[in-house]
């Protein structure tokens, strides 16, 4: 599949990274003559970030090309990002170019903050293959797409773009009535200009107000929301209590909304010289490494509880298993006689440690991880686990061997070394391409979840283990399996 992004900018650069990574052939167009430089450093960002996201590795990245002309950056294009200013007439001019040279089949995505679709498609010579998809910043990371038809737009447009956007591991939101700046910019807007009233008026800095966001109803909108959060308000009596206690409210000189600040210099030198303040010292690089860094390690915390974005992350990872060759159940086994692929994967940002490589603890997560994929594989999954029991870890040895660092791909392969009753003994081996990082082995118990005692695993699940411990009876018994921690050589004083 090929993408044309038009505007190589902030956004533009954004959405080339998300396809480029998502193993999607790119071609970009921007007279700009520092743009390619410019996307080459969003590049940098999106290949340090993104890959550790999910669990499970990416495809092989697509192809950059930056293109002298527009006709160029479109031939062959499935897909076009408009990503150019936000000037209405600017946006028209190109859209118009862009439908002369490229495929009418081709959807063309405009990422307007603002326009509705319709303005965009005036003069259109074939409307209905352009539509907004509106992203966030980093468009690499944030998985949000608003997506708003005009009245022009083919509906086959709007079901394909949705399954383009999931394809690259996007949450699209079909946005039923298109109005200016669609949603989530209005509720933006909304914060943003009581914001810029409040350092006006002397209320508050930048700082103070970033700090009341950051340690308060910003952690609470990263997982639930609005509307769920002032649930949860409401007490026991739930949202309509929450209403009747703060309907008053909306009567009260709460917010200056209705009212917008004049834009002024001293207005500008106020909030940009309060923000030098307090960010001056970083680069606009350094601040998005930070930014990066900690969005990874929420959505990560966030798929762990399965909520927000890190469940929408969850549910990505699951449908690229077989593209990252790893298998679901016995059936999608190609060779039994072999240890079976179990972690395929990129090491996150947030697994790296003040060594400067990864965690101790993170290797015990990647292998835990490999256990969960086995017994998903032999039937221990979500249903059994509901209905049966489940295994429980009764010990492990790790060995480290070689060092690993964020954003090495990493693959975990597994042996059987025993499936006996209720035991079953897994023997794991990490590498990074042919290097050998670690190995683990785990003697596992299969357990009641009613009981809490060892108990024997339902008969299929037994017959599952037993193919593939069988099959995998040829394979040499591993160098290291059995060892325990050695004495020390010598004595520790
Ligand atoms: N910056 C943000 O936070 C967000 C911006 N958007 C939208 O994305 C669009 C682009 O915004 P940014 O990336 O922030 O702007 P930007 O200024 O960073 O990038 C715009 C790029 O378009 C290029 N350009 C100008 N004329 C062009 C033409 N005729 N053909 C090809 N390229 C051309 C410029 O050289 C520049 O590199 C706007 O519509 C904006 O509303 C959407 C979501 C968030
Ligand atoms: C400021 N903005 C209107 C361009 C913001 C957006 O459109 C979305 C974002 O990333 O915040």
């Amino acid at each position: 599949m090929r993408a044309a992004i038009i505007g190589g900018g902030v956004i533009g650069g954004g959405w080339a990274a998300r396809f480029l990574l998502n193993g999607w052939d790119v071609r970009v167009f921007d007279p700009h003559p520092d743009a390619a430089r410019k996307m080459g450093e969003v590049l940098e960002n999106a290949r340090r970030a993104l890959p550790g996201l999910g669990n499970v590795v990416l495809p092989p990245e697509g192809t950059l090309t930056f293109c002298g002309t527009l006709r160029e950056a479109l031939s062959g294009a499935d897909w076009v990002q408009e990503s150019v200013p936000e000037r209405l007439d600017l946006k028209q001019t190109v859209l118009a170019e862009v439908q002369a040279h490229v495929d009418p089949t081709a959807i063309i995505a405009s990422s307007t903050s603002g326009f509705k679709p319709s303005e965009l498609q005036q003069g259109a010579v074939r409307p209905e293959q352009i539509l907004v998809a509106h992203p966030f910043n980093p468009v690499y990371l944030l998985p949000v797409v608003e997506l708003v038809p005009g009245a022009g737009t083919a509906e086959a447009t709007l079901t394909r773009a949705k399954g383009i956007i999931e394809g690259l591991g996007m949450y699209p939101l079909h946005v039923r009535k298109e109005i200016d700046a669609h949603i989530a910019d209005r509720l933006l807007e909304a914060v943003w200009r009581e914001a810029l009233w409040l350092v006006r008026d002397g209320i508050a800095t930048t700082e103070e107000i970033d700090n009341v966001i950051r340690y308060g109803f910003g952690l609470r909108w990263a997982q639930m929301g609005l509307f769920e959060t002032y649930r949860i308000a409401g007490g026991e009596a739930g949202m309509k209590h929450f209403m009747a206690q703060f309907g008053p409210a909306l009567k009260w000189p709460w917010t200056k909304l209705m009212d917008v600040p004049d834009f002024t210099d001293d207005l500008v030198d106020l909030i940009a010289s309060q923000s030098d303040a307090q960010s001056g010292h970083l680069s606009i690089r350094a601040l998005e490494r930070v930014r990066d860094d900690n969005l990874v390690a929420m959505m990560r915390a966030l798929a762990a509880n399965d909520a927000g974005a890190g469940a929408l992350q969850n549910a990505h990872d699951r449908k690229g298993l077989p593209a990252a060759g790893l298998a679901a159940t016995l059936e999608d086994l190609k060779d039994l006689t072999q240890p079976v692929l179990t972690q395929n994967r990129v090491i996150p940002l947030d697994w790296t440690d003040y060594n400067g490589h990864m965690t101790e603890s993170r290797y015990l997560d990647a292998f835990a991880q490999a256990t969960d994929r086995f017994m998903e594989i032999i039937g221990c999954d979500a249903a059994y686990i509901a209905a049966d029991g489940s295994f429980f870890t009764a010990e492990t040895h790790l060995r480290h061997l070689d060092e690993a660092h964020a954003g090495d791909p990493i693959t975990v392969h597994t042996q059987v070394l025993l499936a006996e009753g209720k035991k079953m003994q897994l023997w794991h081996e990490m590498r990074r391409g042919d290097t050998m990082l670690a190995t683990a082995e785990h003697m596992l118990l299969h357990v009641n979840l009613q009981t809490r005692r060892a108990s024997d695993p339902r008969p299929d699940l037994a017959a599952n283990l037993q193919r593939i411990s069988k099959a995998q009876a040829g394979l040499p018994r591993p160098e290291g399996a059995g060892r325990a921690v050695g004495a020390a050589r010598s004595p520790v004083s």
